[in-house]
């Protein structure tokens, strides 16, 4: 028998869920009370629920932390989507998917006959910024396609033994617009870049520029610099391969997200400590 609701644990939600609803398993094992079906505004349903309720699920971490509140997010669950998306973009801008689906469908092939040649992943030099958990499996995944790898992160990792850089530019001194005018000259015409990170790790006009003028061979964007806006000029280049933030969208790694927020409730409820907790570095 299933136990009456006010012997399980509250959850307040306060977001409409992208891909889940906080339906079954979540109703099997909380209580779940949405902010968003209350016919109360969300400052009256916060002060008719806080009293109760002890999880708050939402957006805000920084905040929930300055306030002493324990958060946890989603670990590792997206990192093998994140890096099949990275690797699936640096083949597409390589050998140049989209253009030749293109070309195929406008009847191209039949017309003016060979498609322009591309360019092989294997053995292709790679820097990855950023060797966190995502960076990891995209350097796993690269290694198997004979791909030499070094990286830049915050600082180096003894974990791994590929060559650590402590800069990408000679002034690097913060994340936003880290990927500048120097670092895209540097790649050079025969270089791609790759982002599944935050848009404004790089200054975009200046990839829009390199891009136009042909001064890197092109690129694979699944972030934007004011999403969901991307420039106009990127619309109609073949060299680069466009994606509306998707990276982490797979049923499975959805699945697991659920999973792993359960997971971290029941530790929550029972003064464990919380699975994926969000620490200071
Ligand atoms: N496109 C998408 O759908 C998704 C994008 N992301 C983004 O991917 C990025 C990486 O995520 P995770 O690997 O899970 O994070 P993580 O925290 O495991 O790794 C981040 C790495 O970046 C390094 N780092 C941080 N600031 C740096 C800086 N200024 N210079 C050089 N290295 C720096 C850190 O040392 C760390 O090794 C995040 O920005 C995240 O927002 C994450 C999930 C989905
Ligand atoms: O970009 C998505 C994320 O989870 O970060």
């Amino acid at each position: 028998m299933e136990p009456p609701l006010r012997d399980l644990p509250q959850l307040l939600v306060i977001n409409p869920p992208a891909f889940f609803n906080y339906g079954d398993p979540f109703a099997a094992k909380f209580a779940v009370l949405r902010a968003w079906e209350s016919p109360l505004p969300l400052p009256g349903f916060l002060s008719a629920h806080a009293q109760s309720a002890r999880a708050l699920l939402c957006s805000g971490a920084a905040r929930c932390r300055r306030r002493g509140m324990a958060v946890a997010n989603a670990g590792e669950v997206f990192s093998d989507d994140v890096a099949d998306e990275a690797v699936g973009l640096a083949l597409a801008v390589l050998r140049r998917v989209s253009a030749a689906d293109r070309f195929v469908r406008r009847g191209l092939w039949a017309e003016e006959g060979d498609f322009a040649l591309g360019s092989k992943l294997a053995g292709k030099r790679v820097g990855i910024v950023g060797l966190g958990s995502i960076g990891l499996q995209v350097a796993k995944r690269l290694e198997a396609f004979g791909c030499p790898v070094s990286y830049n992160s915050r600082t180096k990792k003894p974990s791994v033994s590929y060559p650590f850089y402590a800069n990408v530019n000679s002034q690097q001194t913060q994340t936003h617009h880290m990927i500048d005018k120097s670092v895209l000259l540097a790649l050079g015409k025969d270089g791609i870049l790759i982002n599944v990170c935050r848009g404004a790790i790089i200054d975009e006009k200046e990839l829009v520029q390199s891009l136009v003028r042909g001064e890197i061979r092109g690129a694979g964007l699944d972030v934007f610099e004011n999403e969901p806006n991307v420039p106009e000029e990127l619309l109609s280049l073949d060299n680069v391969i466009l994606s509306p933030h998707v990276a982490v969208f797979t049923e499975e790694s959805f699945q697991d997200l659920a999973e792993l927020m359960i997971a971290n409730l029941e530790a929550f409820f029972s003064n464990e400590p919380l699975i994926t907790l969000v620490i200071d570095e």
